[in-house]
């Protein structure tokens, strides 16, 4: 198992670009699949996670090919698709299995079994086979339809109004994608605004979208054509940038080309109001996404809260701020954050353990957790349950830490493939062991 060893860094400094957005290469995939003719797609993630999409598109007869860091995929519309002669392998990947079930779910005649690793057949499916069921999906899955594998036997489905009660992405672009295969028209509410990049996917393509305030609608369609997409930067992925620059002393860092989509960036908003020196630089738009440079500087920061409507908005950086409030003044409170317990692993649980090994003071409370701050960092090995987002906070908790910190790294690959060599890029002390 490929482990990391982190170090105290003196300042982080230099210019860097930040790889393609996780949930927009999942999303140029799965809707370049759908459509008709060929669609060009740069910045692409090449990542574990976006791979597992890959793949599953090709077991469904679509022809993807990699050039020269270009995706090229001909798409052969929403009836194009074949049966896949083998399982579907969703790996690490929430956001691929359950697109995949509304995707699967709505087309005729098509058999599939999706599953994934031990992982992603613990994480809850029911929030997605409910729904579809109720469209008249046919679907199966262990434990009464909650969890992988899921088989699918694919219909010609009935559009309908769903009210969700979790703000997931990931639930409201599936009931989209299948509201697009649909006889008549589906509408999702939902609780608060998550993360909309499949609303602006919609939008770039020209696909039925109606949205009023939580409520979307759409209906089903005969195809579409294809378009290009240019994939901004991951915000997820820069907020770990950006803590390193916060925290290490005297650090100065420029992030290029990061994604700033409002319904991304609930953390630049917690800690502004926390005192950090955070510029966003130059702004422009690709694809209906908006798109900046970054510039951070390290901070004398305060104690914040993080709570309600915010936290979809900042869901994915929940640990990297958890690692932030070690060393902001106060009592930090996260509150709201239940569905950090069916992520990759329980984040509430390995932020919590994993600051109190390293001297920190963290402690679970009702419906969430708080940290105490400032604290001094003492390294220590730590347990990531093999899940990218909590190694990669507890990698940045490292920078600051007295003597070694050791995490396991084989699971970075998910989201954030060259995430070691761009802390060294910056002058991190961090070496692949
Ligand atoms: O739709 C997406 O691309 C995602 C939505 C979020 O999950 P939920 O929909 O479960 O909140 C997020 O945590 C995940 O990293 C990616
Ligand atoms: C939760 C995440 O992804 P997914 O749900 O797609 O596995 C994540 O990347 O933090």
């Amino acid at each position: 198992m490929g482990k990391l060893m982190i170090k105290k860094s003196r300042s982080l400094m230099g210019e860097i670009k930040i790889p393609g957005d996780k949930s927009i290469s999942h999303r140029a995939l799965i809707f370049s699949s759908m459509g008709e003719g060929e669609s060009i797609i740069k910045n692409f993630l090449f990542s574990q996670d976006c791979i597992s999409t890959m793949n599953c598109l090709r077991a469904l007869g679509t022809s993807i090919e990699i050039c020269e860091n270009v995706i090229k995929v001909k798409g052969n519309g929403i009836n194009g698709f074949r049966e896949p002669e083998n399982v579907l392998d969703a790996g690490n990947s929430g956001t691929t299995i359950r697109l995949f079930t509304g995707l699967l779910s709505g087309l005729p005649g098509i058999f599939s079994v999706i599953t994934g690793d031990d992982s992603l057949r613990r994480r809850p499916m029911k929030r997605v086979v409910e729904p579809l069921l109720g469209m008249g999906a046919k679907i199966w899955g262990r434990n009464g339809g909650n969890n992988p594998p899921l088989a699918i036997k694919g219909e010609k489905l009935k559009g309908r109004d769903h009210t969700l009660s979790v703000a997931s992405a990931q639930v409201k672009s599936a009931l989209l994608i299948a509201g697009l295969l649909a006889d008549g028209e589906t509408s999702v509410t939902e609780p608060s605004l998550s993360r909309d990049h499949t609303e602006r996917i919609f939008q770039y393509l020209g696909l039925p979208l109606i949205r009023n305030g939580l409520t979307l609608k759409t209906h089903g369609i005969e195809g579409f054509k294809n378009k290009d997409f240019n994939i901004p930067g991951d915000f997820s992925s820069a907020a770990f940038i950006i803590a390193a620059g916060l925290l290490v002393e005297g650090s100065k860092i420029v992030i290029k080309n990061v994604g700033i989509n409002p319904t991304r960036i609930g953390m630049l908003s917690v800690l502004k109001e926390a005192g950090a020196k955070i510029q966003i630089l130059n702004q422009w738009e690709e694809g209906g996404e908006p798109i900046g440079d970054l510039i951070v500087e390290f901070s004398i920061l305060e104690s914040f809260e993080v709570r309600g409507e915010i936290v979809p908005k900042l869901i994915d950086e929940v640990p990297i701020l958890a690692i932030i409030a070690t060393q902001a003044k106060g009592k930090s409170v996260f509150k709201d954050v239940g569905e950090l317990k069916v992520k990759e692993s329980d984040r509430i649980k390995a932020v919590v353990d994993g600051i109190n090994k390293m001297g920190g003071k963290a402690e679970i409370i009702d419906e969430g957790f708080a940290v105490y701050g400032p604290t001094k960092l003492n390294g220590n090995e730590i347990e990531t349950y093999n899940d990218h987002r909590i190694a990669m906070s507890f990698a940045i908790a490292g920078l600051l830490a007295d003597g070694e910190t050791i995490v396991e790294s084989n699971s970075i690959s998910i989201s954030f493939p060259n995430f070691g060599e761009t802390i060294k890029k910056l002058g991190g002390n961090i070496i692949e062991l």
